[in-house]
């Protein structure tokens, strides 16, 4: 992949993002209650945990997507006293599987990130569909550009609603489970890229994934949930144990350290001819 003209460079990078004490209930039922996170600055933190731990509804509520109580500081501001605009161009978030409009092209899809600049009366500007073809550029979408959205693939699509996410230009980044559909090239290109703006840009991100040892190569911290409650958190190599993936995974895996030093999670058949527990 190699780099385009326009780099995406967020406004500016933040120091910290905190959840304190979030709880959400959804249908009269507790699915989050009392998570905090913190992530410093150009971190990227991974929330890992089984099915229906809450980690979707996590990022939803510090989107401000769903109802919930406590707290989502972003360099110690509130974000529930922003306005929508401003929340915009601090956070991105591209969630798993969006309702996406089937006429509308992939520029016109990807060009919404650029709304929160975009005064309410005005037009896009040249610096916005620049910034919009070189995301999209980026992530191999620049010769579907005029194609609807209805005539995608699923991995086309996903990588439509990252570029959306992208084109905001938000220095936060929350992703839900970004490369699910992705084939293994473009789940490396994805978050190698994801990684690089990081690296460059000082992007804070906060992705679920289900792939653990995916999670491993890229993040630096981890947040583990279970039944909507932190089960642990911390440095990679302190979450991503074989105890804590058998308790709560109720899998069971083998953790290898791979050769840049970062943990390999494998599955681990049972026996075929140990006998079945009594
Ligand atoms: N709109 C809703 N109304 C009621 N319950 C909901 C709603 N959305 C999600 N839930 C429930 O909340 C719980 C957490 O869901 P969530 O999607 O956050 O989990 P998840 O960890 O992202 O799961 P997965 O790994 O399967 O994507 C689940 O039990 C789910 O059934």
């Amino acid at each position: 992949m190699s780099a385009p003209p326009n780099p995406v460079n967020p406004v500016n990078p933040v120091n910290t993002v905190e959840v304190r004490d979030l709880g959400v209930s959804l249908d009269g039922r507790p699915v989050l209650s009392g998570v905090g996170l913190s992530a410093r600055g150009g971190e990227w933190l991974a929330v890992i945990g089984p099915n229906g731990a809450g980690k979707s509804t996590l990022l939803r509520a510090m989107m401000g997507l769903v109802e919930a109580s406590g707290e989502v500081l972003v360099d110690g501001v509130p974000a529930r006293g922003l306005g929508p605009r401003r929340r915009a161009r601090l956070m991105a978030y591209a969630p798993q599987d969006p309702l996406l409009p089937p006429h509308l092209t992939v520029f016109e899809y990807a060009m919404l990130g650029r709304t929160p600049y975009i005064s309410y009366l005005g037009r896009e500007s040249r610096s916005d569909r620049s910034v919009t073809g070189s995301v999209l550029e980026r992530l191999d979408l620049a010769a579907l550009a005029d194609r609807p959205l209805g005539n995608l693939s699923g991995g086309e699509r996903q990588r439509v609603v990252l570029a959306r996410a992208l084109a905001q230009q938000a220095p936060v980044l929350l992703l839900d489970e970004p490369t699910t559909a992705l084939d293994l090239g473009h789940q490396q290109q994805v978050l190698e890229l994801v990684d690089r703006l990081r690296l460059a840009d000082g992007l804070t991100v906060i992705t679920t994934i289900h792939d653990l040892s995916l999670a491993g190569q890229y993040a630096d911290a981890m947040l583990l949930l279970a039944r909507g409650a932190l089960a642990a958190a911390g440095p990679v190599a302190d979450v991503l144990t074989e105890p804590l993936l058998a308790r709560h995974f109720g899998a069971r895996v083998r953790v290898d350290t791979g050769p840049d030093g970062r943990p390999l999670v494998n599955l681990v058949r049972p026996r075929q001819d140990a006998p079945e527990p009594a």
